[in-house]
């Protein structure tokens, strides 16, 4: 387990992390989220004693990491890919890590293999794609066969054969019993890959919540209606006293529907309804939603969270949404 108390980090007048307190815990793949500049890096460099909280602590089972002998045992991290020595051979990178760290040599031809690197171990590693520099820092975390990984998007860099193979690694790992704490900005990869979110912005927690509930509580869910028969259709509707916004393609968006109970009301109406379907929110929306406030860089005002939506939110947000750098 990985946990963080009160864990504060300045550069100067920049708060990086900013009181961040949470507990990483094993058994499940924990996503790291946060718009750019959020401090997740930050995170990640003081779990692993990097740098030095300006306040505030972190542990790994207990412990702080730049106290524990031998790390690799206990952790394995990938923060940045290509920070493999070039001249190296990809083996002879891995037999150094290993020596150092009282890793036996087997281990590192068993890394090589699961990673799928073993055919190009002999090739200097300056001479590897991203996506092989990025194979072979997962092997590096790999080596010590950890209980606790971290990883500082892991699928930079690699194609969709690679994330899907990061992809069942990690909830491999997980399964295992292990601690999974893994960052990346593809919300789509991240909302396969992890059971539980831990979400930051401006390096405060915004969230630390299992998936599934952190798109419940952060998103719009609503039940789509077409029917040929619209206005009568909104009729019924509004006499059983159910809001409905028109969405701009003619659908009708009942929020927090019940279909079944739509789908009975218009069939009590003779009605006929050519679509009946409730919406799921995805990650991404739902991710965008809760950092609006908080994202350093806004590229232009009526992206999804933003006021277009929020018009359509009404309450949602609030009367004093506007886009704007900072808190
Ligand atoms: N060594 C440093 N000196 C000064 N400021 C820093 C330093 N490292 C990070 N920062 C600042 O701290 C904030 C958090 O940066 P960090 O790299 O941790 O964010 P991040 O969430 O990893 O961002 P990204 O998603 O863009 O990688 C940023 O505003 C960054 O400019």
């Amino acid at each position: 387990m990985i946990e963080m108390v009160a864990l504060t980090k300045r550069y100067g007048e920049k708060v990086a992390v900013d009181h961040l307190t949470c507990a990483v815990r094993p058994g499940v793949v924990t996503g790291f989220l946060g718009p750019n500049g959020a401090g997740k890096s930050t995170t990640m460099r003081l779990i692993l004693g990097l740098d030095r909280p300006t306040s505030g602590r972190v542990t790994v089972d207990g412990r702080r990491y730049d106290r524990i002998r031998e790390p690799l045992k206990d952790m394995g991290a990938l923060l940045e890919a290509r920070g493999a020595h070039g001249g190296r051979s990809a083996f002879h990178h891995l037999l150094a890590l290993a020596q150092s760290n009282g890793v036996p040599t087997r281990r590192v031809h068993e890394v090589l293999e699961t990673v799928g690197l073993t055919a190009v171990s002999g090739k200097k590693v300056k001479s590897f794609s991203l996506g092989m520099s990025q194979r072979l820092g997962i092997a590096v975390a790999l080596l010590g066969d950890p209980r606790i990984l971290m990883f500082d998007e892991p699928v930079n860099g690699l194609d969709p054969e690679g994330i899907h193979w990061v992809r069942t690694l990690m909830q491999s790992l997980a399964a295992e019993g292990r601690t999974v704490f893994v960052s990346s900005h593809l919300m789509s990869e991240m909302a396969l890959t992890a059971g539980h979110l831990v979400v930051i912005g401006q390096g405060r927690l915004l969230a630390d919540l299992p998936m599934e509930e952190f798109i419940r509580r952060h998103s719009r869910s609503y039940v789509r209606l077409r029917s040929p028969e619209v206005e009568r259709l909104l009729d019924v509707l509004h006499t059983a006293g159910i809001a409905v916004a028109r969405a701009p393609d003619g659908a009708l968006e009942v929020a927090e529907g019940d279909a079944a109970r739509l789908g009975e009301l218009a069939a009590a109406h003779r009605l006929v309804l050519h679509e009946l379907s409730p919406q799921r929110a995805s990650l991404e929306e739902a991710f965008m939603r809760l950092t609006a406030r908080s994202v350093e860089y806004h590229s232009h005002p009526g992206q999804p969270g933003g006021p277009a939506e929020a018009a359509r939110d009404g309450a949602a947000w609030g009367a004093d949404w506007k886009p704007r750098k900072g808190r």
